[in-house]
């Protein structure tokens, strides 16, 4: 295990103005707490600028595609193409820093209407060029990496021109968004018609809401608005063979659901160009408070009670022991001693913090639906300065992310979901896999998506990193991690399959499952230009 500190560059997340450039300075006293825990070391390895070679893409390629979307909007540039090579996972952030090859598409093809974008598929298809759909470039799981397969080129989609709210059906609550539409903007455009999505998943900031029914998101508060899925009543997908559209009604029994094979096709079976959305009366009243629950046992029996009596509140956050304990020593100060003081006086051996927030229309609806959900658990409350100070930071987790990579640290986080009765058992492996494979290291669990049957579960990784080969640490780390999920959990609640859990589908859903899928992309995609490499192992839409 290499222990060192690496100073180096930042790198800025922000594409098209969004994301907050990073600003965040770990304080000395958390540093001293990382030496202590991972044996950080001081050495200086700058970032380095990737290389990006010529564009592949052929002149005819380039010429048939400025005849689709017109001129402007087929870019060769480097900027552009550098800024749509690959998404925000830790080994994506190593390979921007220039350690390890770094795939960037040959263009960035921008499409203004979903007309536009099933001409583009057809030409790519003509072309032998593969297409990696763009929207916000969230991925933490390799889904936008531009891998070309065996095509001649590979273009990066930018959705970013699908920016509209074609409708709003005020009496079925439902509006019909485009789907390059950042998340912030999808809300300021509903806003007016006293309507949210009321899903805000930590990316928020940048990602889109093709993205997220691309890849079957969950925000915060997914106990209260549900799953991303659970929002979607309709698509429309632009595939290389033609058109599709699904959901013709909120419920039906006209055979199975087919949008299901859209929601979560992670760009491998066509575009999503609109989303039909459920939408709900944007709430007037927010209320987040922190309680402590005694060790991880109790804490997660308390959100399956609530889960199962259903009275969840909207958002229901809860953090083992060690998430508990980083919290609360990288947050220092008196406030925090105080609070530590607290929880010991009040018999908290392993406190465990719980973050629980209600949404409503009036103060009197959410006390009530505080009432419901607290009642009879004898939490130990800590207040709303806690539950205010969870929401005031909760896009935070990237900008300490780069905080600490600039530091030396290997930071990245993992997620599962399992059945309740296999909760612990499932933490008690991953965190072992991950402790055999990097050693000196901490890792941090919480549930923050419970149902009535089970939770998902949220590690965050700290270890220093390595410098020799700081790809590498970190792929044995979660190859060991996957391996220890298969078979008791599945291997994404949230952040979808893309390149980097393409391997361990088939642990999931088995080869049956694989063929499926792959007919499924044979019949939208018979030349194989989407999304190479991602949702389904290579070269398996091509076995017949
Ligand atoms: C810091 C951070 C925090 C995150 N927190 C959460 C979280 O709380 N909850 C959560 O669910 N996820 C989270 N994610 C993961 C990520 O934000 C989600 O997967 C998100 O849904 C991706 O949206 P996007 O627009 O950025 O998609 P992209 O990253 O651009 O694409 C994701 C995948 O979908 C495909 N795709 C994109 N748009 C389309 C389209 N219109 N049609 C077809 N395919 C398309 C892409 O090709 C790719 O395979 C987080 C990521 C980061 C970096």
């Amino acid at each position: 295990m290499c222990h060192t500190v690496a100073v180096t560059e930042r790198i800025d997340h922000t594409l098209r103005g969004r994301w907050t450039p990073t600003t965040a300075q770990l304080p000395p006293h958390a540093l001293r707490w990382l030496r202590q825990r991972t044996g950080l070391a001081e050495v200086r390895t700058p970032a380095r600028t990737p290389a990006v070679p010529a564009s592949a893409l052929s002149d005819t390629a380039h010429t048939a595609l400025d005849a689709v979307v017109g001129p402007g909007f087929v870019r060769v540039d480097r900027d552009s193409r550098l800024g749509r090579a690959g998404g925000l996972s830790y080994v994506d952030i190593l390979e921007q820093r220039g350690d390890g090859a770094l795939a960037v598409p040959d263009a960035v093809v921008l499409p203004g209407s979903p007309e536009q974008v099933v001409e583009v598929l057809r030409t790519c298809a003509e072309h032998d060029v593969a297409v990696v759909p763009f929207g916000g470039g969230t991925s933490v799981v390799g889904g936008v990496a531009a891998l070309r397969g065996d095509k001649a080129a590979v273009i990066a989609l930018d959705l970013a021109r699908l920016d509209r709210l074609v409708s709003v059906d005020p009496v079925s609550r439902i509006a019909v968004l485009q789907a390059g539409l950042p998340a912030p903007e999808a809300e300021k455009l509903l806003a007016p018609h006293g309507f949210t999505l009321g899903h805000v998943p930590q990316s928020y900031e940048r990602a889109t809401i093709g993205g997220f029914a691309a890849t079957r998101s969950a925000g915060q508060a997914s106990a209260g608005y549900g799953r991303f899925e659970d929002l979607v009543e309709g698509v429309r997908l632009a595939a290389p063979v033609g058109e599709w559209r699904l959901g013709a009604a909120p419920a039906s029994a006209a055979g199975p659901d087919l949008k299901q094979l859209v929601i979560g096709s992670e760009g491998a079976f066509g575009v999503i160009t609109e989303v039909s959305l459920r939408v709900r009366p944007r709430p007037v009243v927010e209320r987040y408070e922190g309680f402590a629950v005694d060790g991880w046992a109790r804490g997660s029996d308390v959100v399956r009670a609530l889960a199962q009596r259903r009275v969840l509140a909207d958002v229901t956050r809860l953090s083992d022991v060690d998430e508990t304990e980083v919290s609360l020593s990288l947050a220092g100060g008196w406030k925090t001693a105080a609070l530590k003081t607290y929880l010991r006086a009040r018999g908290l051996a392993r406190p465990c913090l719980l973050v629980l927030g209600w949404h409503g229309a009036s103060e009197d609806e959410v006390r009530r639906k505080r009432r419901e959900t607290v009642r009879g658990l004898r939490l130990v409350p800590l207040g709303r300065p806690l539950g205010e100070a969870w929401r005031h930071g909760r896009f935070n987790g990237p900008r300490q992310r780069d905080a600490l990579m600039e530091v030396g640290v290997c930071v990245e986080t993992l997620e599962t979901a399992t059945h309740w009765s296999r909760v612990s058992e499932l933490r008690a492996v991953v965190r072992e896999a991950l402790r055999d494979a990097l050693g000196d290291c901490v890792v941090m669990c919480h549930i923050s998506h419970a149902y009535e049957t089970g939770a998902s579960l949220y590690f965050t990784v700290l270890t220093a990193r390595s410098v020799a080969d700081p790809i590498g640490q970190w792929q044995v780390a979660k190859a060991a991690a996957s391996e220890a999920i298969a078979g008791l959990g599945t291997i994404s609640h949230h952040h979808a399959v893309g390149r980097d859990h393409a391997p361990y589908l088939e642990t999931e859903i088995g080869a049956l499952g694989l063929d499926v899928l792959a007919s499924v992309k044979r019949t939208l995609d018979p030349t194989g230009v989407l999304n190479p490499g991602k949702l389904l192992p290579s070269g398996l839409a091509s076995r017949t």
